[in-house]
């Protein structure tokens, strides 16, 4: 391994997160290494969101740090290290895929033949090519999804930062998608995933288990449910990781 690849593509280091007089981050110390694919799981409200905003810089946490390739965090000149899908989609909804596809490339600097080669591209990743001159807003949630994580690579970055990229994702085009994401990382692109499906968690090289704010199991898919001493990730989430608030 030589130098740029031992420096990790994420090290976020003690992270502290306070809303209000709630810590919904509580000492999150985490190292993702360059090209390996990285699943968050938790409970829903345990913190995963927060956790991906701290790292992509959109929020501030009140303690600790982020640093990205060697780089703290946030940083300009960083936005153009990651492509990043949020949960919730920012399209635009009176223009064609194609159109949000040509807006977000152009943010990146991406212009002509280059654009347009990589539209091609990661519409065909995502099955879209048939549908690009259509508005958004005709879109069913999960054709707008699959948008959205077209433009995630459109700029191929180095690191991909995906808050649960597969909801609403039919599970033939599901498993596409996974298969693109490994050979994205045996390019040597990172990601980091959030997910609640739990055979999209157990294709992860690493999952980290966050329950109410915490980091409470941080290791490879087979060694979570070794040390759970159960046969599933299913299984080793409902013994690790279920909270109150998931059962209401
Ligand atoms: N801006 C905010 N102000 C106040 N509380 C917030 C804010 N953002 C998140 N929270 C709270 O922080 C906690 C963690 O939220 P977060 O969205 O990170 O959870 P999550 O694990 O991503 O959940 P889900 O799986 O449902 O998306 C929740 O209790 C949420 O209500």
């Amino acid at each position: 391994m030589d130098e740029s690849t031992a420096v990790p593509a994420i090290d976020a280091i003690r992270l502290v997160k306070r809303f209000g007089d709630r810590t919904v981050l509580d000492d999150i110390t985490l190292t993702v290494p360059q090209g390996e694919l990285f699943g968050l799981l938790g409970p829903s409200g345990s913190g995963k969101t927060t956790l991906i905003k701290l790292i992509t810089g959109i929020d501030r946490a009140d303690a600790g740090k982020v640093e990205l390739f060697g780089e703290p965090m946030p940083q300009l000149k960083m936005l153009q290290t990651f492509g990043y899908m949020a949960q919730s989609d920012a399209l635009y909804q009176e223009l064609t895929g194609k159109e949000n596809m040509a807006f977000y490339g152009s943010l990146y600097g991406l212009a002509g033949k280059v654009l347009a080669s990589r539209i091609q591209s990661a519409a065909l990743l995502v099955n879209l090519t048939d549908h690009l001159d259509k508005p958004a807003s005709a879109y069913s949630g999960g054709m707008k999804r699959r948008l959205s994580l077209a433009i995630a690579l459109l700029h191929e970055p180095q690191l991909l930062v995906l808050d649960e990229p597969t909801v609403g994702i039919d599970p033939v085009l599901r498993k596409t998608i996974w298969n693109e994401l490994r050979a994205l990382t045996q390019k040597g692109v990172t990601i980091i995933v959030t997910t609640h499906v739990m055979d999209e968690a157990e294709k992860c090289d690493r999952l980290g288990l966050i329950r109410d704010g915490k980091l409470i199991a941080l290791n490879t898919p087979e060694a979570i449910i070794e040390h759970a001493g159960v046969h599933t990730i299913e299984e080793a989430f409902i013994a690790l990781g279920s909270s109150k608030e998931d059962h209401t």
